[in-house]
C-alpha cells in the first residue's frame, strides 16, 4: 500500500494546481493537490520530482472540455504515464471519453487507462462539465449514474445561473449519495459559489480550491482555505 492512498469514502478537499511545488503550501489544509497537467509544462518531469506529502490526482483535461490537452492521443498518453508514478492516488478522466461519445479509438484508449488505473488499485473519476447552465433534476441524475458506471466517483460541475439551478445540483446529490453513490458535485459560477461548501452536507465526495484564488482553475471556486472552514464548519453544526 502506497502512503499516497486515496479513497473517497470521505470528503477530500484537492488543491488544483499546474505547478506541484504549491503543494507545501496546501497541505496545511487540502486532502489532496489536483494536478493539472493540460495546464502544467513539462507535467512528467513535475511527477518524477514529486516528493510532496499530500496524494495527487491526476487530470488531463481534454480541450474538448475546456482543457488544455487538444491532442486526444497524447493526452491519454501522458495520463497513462502519469499511473506510473506512485503519488498518483487517483486519476480524473471524462465520462464522455469513457462512455464513447469523443470516437471509437479514443474511447478505447480512455478504457485503457482506466484498466491502467485498477490494476494499480488507482480510482477513477469520472468527470462531467456543463459550461453553460445546470439541466433539470432527472438529467442531472442520469449524468451522475452513467459517469457512476464508468468510473468510481461521478463528478458533475455544471453552471448555475441561479438559485434554482443550485438546488437541482444538491437535489441530485442527495439523491444520488442517497441511492449509495459516491459522486462529487460542484456549481460553477457565481450562483454556484455556495454549492461548494454546501453539496458536502449532501454527500459530495470532493471540493476544488486552489491554494491562491488567481490559479482557480473553474469560476466561483473559494480559496483553499476559506472552503475548509465553510466544509468543516457545516459538517460539524454548533
Ligand atoms: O473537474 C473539476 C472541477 C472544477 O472544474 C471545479 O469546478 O472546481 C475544477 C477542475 O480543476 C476539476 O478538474
Amino acid at each position: 500500500m502506497s502512503e499516497y492512498d486515496l479513497d473517497f469514502d470521505e470528503f477530500v478537499l484537492a488543491a488544483p494546481t499546474d505547478t506541484l511545488a504549491v503543494e507545501p503550501d496546501a497541505r496545511e489544509h487540502a486532502d489532496a493537490v489536483e494536478f493539472r497537467l493540460d495546464l502544467a509544462d513539462n507535467p512528467l518531469d513535475q511527477l518524477a520530482a514529486y516528493d510532496g506529502e499530500l496524494p495527487l490526482i491526476a487530470t488531463n483535461r481534454a480541450a474538448w472540455e475546456a482543457g488544455g490537452a487538444d491532442d486526444e492521443t497524447e493526452r491519454l498518453v501522458t495520463l497513462e504515464t502519469a499511473l506510473e508514478y506512485d503519488a498518483v492516488a487517483a486519476v480524473d478522466l471524462e465520462s464522455r471519453a469513457l462512455t464513447g461519445a469523443v470516437d471509437a479509438a479514443a474511447t478505447d484508449r480512455a478504457r485503457e487507462v482506466r484498466a491502467t488505473a485498477r490494476e494499480r488499485g488507482v480510482p477513477v473519476i469520472a468527470s462531467v462539465h456543463d459550461f453553460d447552465g445546470t439541466p433539470p433534476v432527472d438529467e442531472l441524475a442520469d449524468l451522475l449514474r452513467v459517469a457512476g458506471e464508468a468510473g468510481d466517483v461521478a463528478k458533475l460541475a455544471t453552471t448555475a445561473q441561479d438559485r434554482e439551478d443550485a438546488l437541482a445540483l444538491l437535489t441530485a446529490t442527495h439523491r444520488a449519495t442517497a441511492a449509495g453513490e459516491t459522486v462529487a458535485t460542484m456549481g460553477m459560477g457565481a450562483a454556484g459559489q455556495h454549492t461548494r461548501a454546501v453539496a458536502p452536507v449532501y454527500g459530495s465526495k470532493i471540493g476544488y480550491a486552489p491554494v491562491d484564488p488567481a490559479d482557480a482553475t473553474a469560476p466561483g471556486q473559494y480559496p483553499l482555505a476559506e472552503l475548509r472552514r465553510l466544509v468543516a464548519e457545516l459538517q460539524s453544526p454548533a
